[in-house]
């Protein structure tokens, strides 16, 4: 749909939802909003607009091919996170050192908490997040392990640095993945529609970055925080 008609049409909700409930002057539109219809016809061609409230679902309506696009950005990343982590598992196969390391598991998620306001995120959303990147890493972790003991042949060739090498990789992801988590946030206040386009996030970034099974089902879990469950 062009930027226009959506315009048009998110115009069109707005005054369907709105003009209904609305008589106060002080009524408004979110500011969220705003920068979505600004300059366009279709604002010109409503003046009323500007002085109705809007419903948190309009406004999602309005606010979301940003917010889709962020998620679908997300999962692509998120996928991305989980294919570091075979760079992981080699270089623990190789030493033989543990999968859980929850001392790292502890920097990790301090650094997360420190660089929420940043992001603009609650602390428990970004925290349960990344636990939740975590868990889904190590599936992958064990999961090639598994893979590995039993079939010699498919053991990596090559042992990367963890501490040099594959972590520093995986925090530049940090900040990223909380930015696009930010960002996607509006999607959340319709669960229905946010599973839906979830869902189709996770199988576009499925296929741009080629997972197996493995990955494909790590990726599944990983985006379970993204999304309120449907009721
Ligand atoms: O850095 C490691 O040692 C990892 O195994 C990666 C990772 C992660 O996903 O960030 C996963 C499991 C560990 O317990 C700690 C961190």
């Amino acid at each position: 749909m062009s930027l226009a008609r959506r315009a048009t049409t998110a115009a069109a909700l707005l005054l369907a939802v709105t003009l209904p409930t609305c008589g106060l002057p002080t009524c408004g539109l979110a500011t969220s909003t705003l920068p979505v219809l600004a300059g366009t016809s279709a604002l010109a061609a409503v003046p009323a607009l500007a002085a109705v409230p809007a419903r948190p679902s309009a406004i999602v309506n309005a606010a979301s091919p940003a917010a889709r696009q962020a998620m679908s950005e997300l999962a692509e990343l998120a996928a991305r996170r989980l294919l570091l982590a075979d760079e992981v598992a080699a270089a623990k196969y190789a030493d033989g050192s543990p999968i859980t390391d929850l001392e790292r598991e502890r920097a990790l998620l301090d650094s997360v908490a420190t660089q929420l306001s940043e992001a603009g995120l609650l602390r428990q959303t970004g925290v349960r997040f990344f636990r939740v990147q975590i868990a889904a890493g190590k599936l992958v972790q064990r999961g090639l392990h598994a893979r590995w003991r039993i079939r010699p042949d498919l053991r990596p060739s090559r042992q990367p640095d963890l501490a040099t090498e594959v972590r520093p990789r995986l925090d530049r992801l940090t900040p990223q993945l909380l930015r696009l988590l930010k960002q996607a946030e509006p999607l959340r206040a319709t669960p229905a529609r946010c599973q839906a386009d979830l869902t189709r996030a996770r199988q576009a970034a499925e296929s741009s970055t080629r997972l197996d099974r493995l990955h494909r089902h790590a990726l599944e879990l990983a985006l379970t925080p993204v999304c309120p469950p449907s009721p």
